[in-house]
């Protein structure tokens, strides 16, 4: 019995060990992710310390070089005064003094009002690539900061009296690290500040050039795309006028259809006063005839009649002159590019202008185009005076009897009359050489009234002959293009449907109605 007890009371005291290890491994690994947590904190911590080598760099000494500067002159001057300050500035006032007209171009354009005064460009080194002209003068002005900061920092507070140096303000120095202020946007090319290549000869030989799509399949495929994404706003139309009898909320709506596809408000009005007086002239009995009746006042309104040919064909032995104008960011380059495949498809020879020269991606960019087509780009360095490039374009299609000659032009906006100089002086400097046959203004059309704001300054600035309505892929709000057409009196002549190399159609109102209505 005793044994019985004992053995009962050691397989009790065995289960009591067993269960108080047990609950306490149960509360560690429950308190284990906890402990986890820390382990991520320290992780994130990790990823400051990213910042760190900045912060032991001594760029943010660099921040305020000017003191450093001061401290010790005399030092300073015996190692590398000159560096120091210069290093960070040097960039921009190279680049000034080397290119003053990519920082004011309508300032320099007077005197380069001459074709004559255009051909500078050509002179220029030929051999820099634009991306060594980086703007990141700020990169090489670090190293130059790393030998002299440490001394630098051991000075600065031991030199007060320095204080006399101090010739140039922080303040001075806002655009050391090369990127552009605020409020400097819309002097700025969207995508980089770099300068001081040049470029002159033609990339004669095309290496690859693409196949090209026929053109009348083409544009098939295109109302296809068009049509899917109009077709909300012709169903909404449509259900209401087929409706029956309109009362005043019906009409109400009808109009607000109209305004929220953009047609503005002035077309919207003249829209659905043609529309009541016919339906109550005739009246409408079945959705078809609503269809119809809707249909008839919309391509009435888009001025059918209006010439839409592009005018981009060769005529008294020369070849026909475009011009692409336009905002940044609205499609111009890629316009310009599609243009040229259009041409190149129907059997023309084209020479492409890279007269974009506020942007050095975009001579790139058109030059490419030009090389998948077989088309030769005339370029130059950027921030070049843009009318030399154009008529350095002209002059050479001139020279080798090319068809067409298409040039892409800067897209600033920055000040209405910088525009209307730059323009203007394009365009005259052109016609020294050829006759301007078409001026394209390429317009968002995701952009919807901002586009006619546009609109009406391009048409103050320079004649535009034709409009060319691109992203009408990527909007629901076309109706942009009764707007445009109504106020300046200018066609719709091509509408952009995509990013693709053959997303460009010709403008056809009855087409462009159809597709709307679904
Ligand atoms: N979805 C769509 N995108 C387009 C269309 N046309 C142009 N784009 C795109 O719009 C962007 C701007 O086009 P760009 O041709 O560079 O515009 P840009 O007017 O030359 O611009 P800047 O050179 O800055 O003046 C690019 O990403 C194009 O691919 C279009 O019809 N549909």
């Amino acid at each position: 019995m005793i044994w019985i007890v004992v053995v009962v009371a050691a397989l009790l005291a065995v289960a009591l060990v067993t269960g108080v290890v047990l609950s306490r491994k149960r509360r560690i690994s429950l308190a284990e992710p906890e402990e986890d947590k820390p382990a991520v904190k320290g992780y994130q911590a990790g990823s400051g310390v990213t910042f760190a080598p900045r912060t032991t760099e001594p760029k943010p000494a660099d921040t305020k070089p000017a003191e450093p500067v001061e401290r010790e002159p005399a030092e300073r001057k015996a190692a590398e005064p000159a560096e120091r300050e210069p290093a960070d500035r040097e960039p921009v006032e190279a680049e000034r003094a080397a290119e003053p007209t990519a920082a004011e171009p309508t300032a320099a354009e007077p005197t380069a009002a001459e074709p004559t005064a255009a051909e500078p460009t050509a002179a220029e080194p030929a051999a820099v690539e634009p991306t060594a002209a980086e703007p990141t003068g700020a990169s090489p002005a670090r190293p130059v900061d790393e030998a002299p900061t440490p001394p630098l920092d051991t000075a600065t507070p031991t030199t007060p009296s320095d204080t006399a140096p101090v010739e140039h303000p922080v303040a001075d120095r806002t655009e050391v690290d090369g990127q552009p202020g605020v409020g400097d946007d819309a002097s700025v090319p969207r995508d980089s500040v770099k300068r001081g290549f040049v470029d002159v000869d033609l990339p004669v030989e095309a290496s690859e050039i693409e196949e090209i799509e026929p053109t009348a399949g083409r544009l098939e495929r295109l109302r296809g795309k068009l049509s899917r994404s109009r077709s909300a706003f012709g169903q909404g139309l449509l259900g209401l006028l087929g409706a029956g009898d309109l009362d005043e909320d019906s009409w109400t709506d009808v109009e607000d259809t109209l305004l929220l596809a953009d047609l503005g408000a002035a077309v919207t009005d003249q829209v659905v006063t043609n529309l009541r007086e016919r339906i109550a002239s005739r009246g409408v009995r079945t959705s078809d005839d609503a269809r119809a009746l809707l249909r008839e006042v919309l391509i009435e309104a888009l001025h059918p009649e209006l010439d839409r040919n592009v005018h981009a064909l060769p005529h008294s032995g020369k070849p026909a002159v475009v011009l692409v104008v336009g905002v940044n960011g609205v499609g111009k380059t890629t316009t310009t590019g599609k243009l040229a495949r259009v041409l190149v498809a129907d059997g023309r020879t084209v020479l492409l202008g890279a007269a974009d020269t506020f942007r050095a991606a975009a001579a790139d960019q058109l030059e490419t185009w030009g090389s998948r087509v077989g088309a030769a780009t005339v370029r130059g360095a950027e921030g070049a005076d843009p009318a030399s490039v154009a008529f350095e374009a002209v002059k050479q299609g001139v020279a080798k009897g090319v068809d067409t000659v298409l040039v892409d032009t800067a897209g600033r906006l920055h000040t209405k009359t910088g525009l209307m100089d730059e323009l203007g002086k394009v365009k005259r400097v052109v016609e020294k050489q050829a006759e301007v046959d078409e001026v394209l203004l390429v317009l968002d059309a995701t952009t919807g009234q901002n586009g006619l704001t546009q609109a009406r300054v391009f048409a103050d600035v320079v004649d535009v002959t034709g409009i060319v309505l691109t992203k009408l892929d990527g909007t629901a709000k076309g109706g942009i293009v009764f707007q445009v057409q109504r106020e300046l009196g200018v066609p719709v002549k091509l509408v952009g449907l995509g990013e693709g190399a053959d997303h460009l159609a010709p403008f056809e109102p009855a087409a462009f109605v159809d597709a709307l209505l679904g």
